[in-house]
């Protein structure tokens, strides 16, 4: 396989943590790569060592089969959470400061569109949007046209709509072949965008593959909700489902004979909800605790 990153047994002690310990992964050209995991997992040490701010302990890390070195920074691309922007400079200055730092840079003009900066291009830095903000500092990530982006949980803070406009973004991005490494604490974010990801807890891996394998692996079954007043609390506890504040939780791999179950005891369905797992219910199975705090 041709992969874009090759990162093999990387470890990073500090004097008694192994923040990373012996993680191997590969991340193929052109797919968005997903590092999941609570808060103290590892992904940010494992990230700050690909993109060579802190060397590793042990291990190697390849781009397109050559090794990290000084000169990687100006090979990849990296949206940082808090980016410091410079303030009283616009958005279109900031992107011609920004441009003077690299040898090779992508058009003003395409970078403008592919991160839809047209509306704002003349507002001060101060006077973004949360979006806009973002959509800026994508622009900053992408304007050396690297191969490798690194998004560090781009969407945080952002609201609904806001959210799903810069998805579309990182869609685009994805459909000029460039590779993607995300990191997110949204679980439906993971699984809008990423192709492949790694489920990170206590320095190790302890989970990888795309979302569809991931899981199809851990869960045969199916959720079924309703309210807590339509359901007997003596017939919830003899088939051993889960009685919450305000609803029922039922746990099936037969959602057919669970309802005929439901309607033979006469239980009403109003309110009734139906839901697949997903990768919040994926990680709470793994790590004991939902990714959102
Ligand atoms: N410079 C350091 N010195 C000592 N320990 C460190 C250092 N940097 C990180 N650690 C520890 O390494 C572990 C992994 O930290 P890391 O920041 O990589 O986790 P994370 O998965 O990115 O967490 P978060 O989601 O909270 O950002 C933590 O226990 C952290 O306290």
């Amino acid at each position: 396989m041709n992969a874009a990153i090759c990162v093999q047994g990387l470890s990073k002690h500090y004097k008694d943590v192994r923040a990373v310990d012996n993680v191997s992964f590969d991340v193929p050209q052109g797919h968005c790569f997903g590092l999941l995991g609570p808060n103290g997992a590892g992904k940010t040490t494992t990230i700050e060592i690909m993109e060579g701010i802190i060397p590793a302990t042990s291990g190697q890390v390849h781009y397109q089969g050559q090794a990290v070195d000084s000169n990687i920074s100006q090979q990849i691309g990296i949206q940082f959470q808090h980016t410091a922007l410079q303030d009283f400079l616009t958005v279109k200055e900031t992107l011609s400061l920004f441009s003077s730092f690299y040898t090779k840079t992508l058009k003003q003009e395409q970078l403008i569109e592919l991160c839809d900066l047209s509306d704002f291009l003349n507002r001060d830095n101060r006077l973004l949007s949360g979006g806009q903000r973002q959509r800026l500092l994508l622009a900053l990530a992408l304007i050396n046209d690297p191969n490798i982006v690194f998004l560090d949980e781009p969407t945080t803070g952002l609201d609904p709509h806001a959210r799903r406009n810069f998805w579309q973004l990182i869609k685009n991005i994805k459909a000029q072949n460039k590779t993607i490494v995300l990191t997110t604490h949204y679980m439906d974010e993971a699984e809008q965008l990423c192709d492949d990801i790694v489920i990170m807890d206590k320095g190790k891996i302890i989970e990888s593959g795309t979302p569809h394998q991931l899981l199809s692996k851990h869960f045969q079954e199916i959720f079924i909700y309703l309210p807590k007043a339509q359901v007997e609390t003596a017939l919830a506890h003899e088939q051993g489902w889960k009685v919450m504040s305000d609803r029922v939780e039922i746990t099936t791999a037969n959602v057919e004979k669970t309802l005929a179950l439901l309607m033979h005891h006469k239980v009403a369905l109003d309110g009734l909800h139906v839901k697949s797992a997903n990768l919040d219910d994926l990680f709470l199975k793994l790590t004991g605790h939902s990714l959102q705090a």
